[in-house]
């Protein structure tokens, strides 16, 4: 059961820091991965500080199981000495993915890094979320950790959605906590929940497709053996259209998860798309060459700017219809160019080369 209303943002330990009334929209359009046990990952992090949205130590998957301790340290030690990351000191964030929560490592990955870099953190990913309780459980032991770590601003909760559980529970998910910072698609530990027959870490299957009706010949009768085309189809558009929902029904941020084909930056760059055009702000990014990828897809184009900018001068009050290029814009379309205007301030903020592009635009 929710709290109630009166409830909701009061600490959940006595001297934790006040709970967040509104996420802050933080450019997030890559989310990358290090493993920080890995010497060769973790030397290169100081360097890309600056150059990426978020930089996330990841402390499950991908970790063996013999370096977790390793890596949790190597996270402290890199939060320690890179003084520009995390926290509001720079322009990446900071943010770890935990191990899950029935793991032998969870509680230590918490009890460890709040204390010791819990001033630097901004987001906890957490892995394997199944319903409200993993969320509340989270919440009480990090306001806990907060309270006797002296901390003054609460760390921010981001669930993955990758099972079949927490995606039928992702409306309770989403309201459980104040923390609660958004949300990503899992799809290579979904695909293993939902027993989908998969073997990929997230993508397109060429088996999944819509195939065109066979021709008819001049009596009508259909030619079976005709060739036909055939439309490889998206197996995640369900979820994240039920993702981009949730998050906006509750203040939060979706982002589109892992894209296991390093080497296909094409096909990655087509799911990275298809996730920000349905309304998500990110994607994960596991390799250093997805994080481009990754940045220039999730940041409005300038064409996209300049015409948002022009139904919004033309639109006035906002009210009322006008005809731009042919076509008819009105209260709904200038709403959309304000989405559109918004986030592209929201990145020149942060992005020197973008706001030069986009300030381009009027001159
Ligand atoms: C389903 C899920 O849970 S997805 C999330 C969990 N998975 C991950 O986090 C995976 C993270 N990424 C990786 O482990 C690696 O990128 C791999 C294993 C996929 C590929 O690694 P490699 O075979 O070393 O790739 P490659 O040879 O192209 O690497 C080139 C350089 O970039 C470095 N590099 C590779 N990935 C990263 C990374 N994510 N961050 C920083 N540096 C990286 C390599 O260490 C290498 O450095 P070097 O030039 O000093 O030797
Ligand atoms: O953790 C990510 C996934 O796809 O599983
Ligand atoms: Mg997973």
């Amino acid at each position: 059961m929710t709290r109630p209303a009166k409830d909701f943002f009061a600490p959940l330990a006595v001297g934790a820091p006040a709970p967040l009334r509104e996420i802050p929209a933080r450019p997030s359009r890559a989310i990358h991965f290090f493993d920080p046990g890995n010497e060769k990952m973790a030397a290169k992090v100081p360097d890309m500080v600056g150059t990426v949205d978020v930089l996330l130590g990841n402390l499950e998957d991908a970790v063996k199981a013999e370096n977790k301790e390793k890596s949790r340290q190597g996270l402290v030690d890199i939060g320690k000495a890179n003084a520009h990351l995390g926290s509001t000191a720079g322009p990446t964030q900071f943010w770890t993915r935990i191990n899950s929560l029935d793991s032998p490592w969870a509680l230590d990955d918490l009890t460890t890094l709040v204390p010791e870099i819990g001033d630097r953190l901004d987001v906890i990913m957490v892995p394997k979320v199944q319903g409200a309780e993993d969320i509340h459980y989270v919440d009480r032991l990090l306001a806990q950790l907060e309270a006797k770590a002296g901390l003054t601003r609460p760390l921010q909760v981001h669930a993955i959605l990758e099972t079949a559980r927490g995606v039928a529970n992702i409306e309770e998910i989403c309201a459980a906590s104040p923390r609660m910072q958004g949300l990503s698609l899992g799809p290579a530990d979904l695909a293993a929940d939902r027993r989908m027959k998969t073997t990929r870490v997230g993508g397109g299957h060429p088996g999944y497709l819509v195939r065109q009706d066979p021709p008819r010949d001049d009596l009508g009768v259909q030619q079976y053996d005709a060739p036909r085309t055939s439309y490889q189809q998206d197996l995640w558009h369900y979820t994240i259209a039920r993702m981009v929902d949730a998050c906006a029904m509750h203040g939060i941020f979706p982002y589109y998860g892992p894209f296991g084909d390093i080497k296909d930056t094409v096909a990655c760059e087509d799911q990275f798309r298809n996730a920000f055009l349905l309304g998500c702000v990110g994607a994960w990014s596991l390799h250093p060459v997805q994080i481009k990828i990754a940045h220039q897809v999730f940041s409005p184009s300038v064409e996209d700017v300049a015409h948002a900018r022009r139904v919004i001068a033309a639109m006035g009050d906002g009210t009322g219809a006008v005809m731009i290029d042919g076509k008819m814009e009105d209260d709904a379309s200038v709403k959309q160019c304000q989405v559109m205007v918004r986030l592209a301030d929201e990145l020149a903020a942060i992005d020197p080369d973008l706001k030069a592009l986009y300030d381009g635009i009027d001159a």
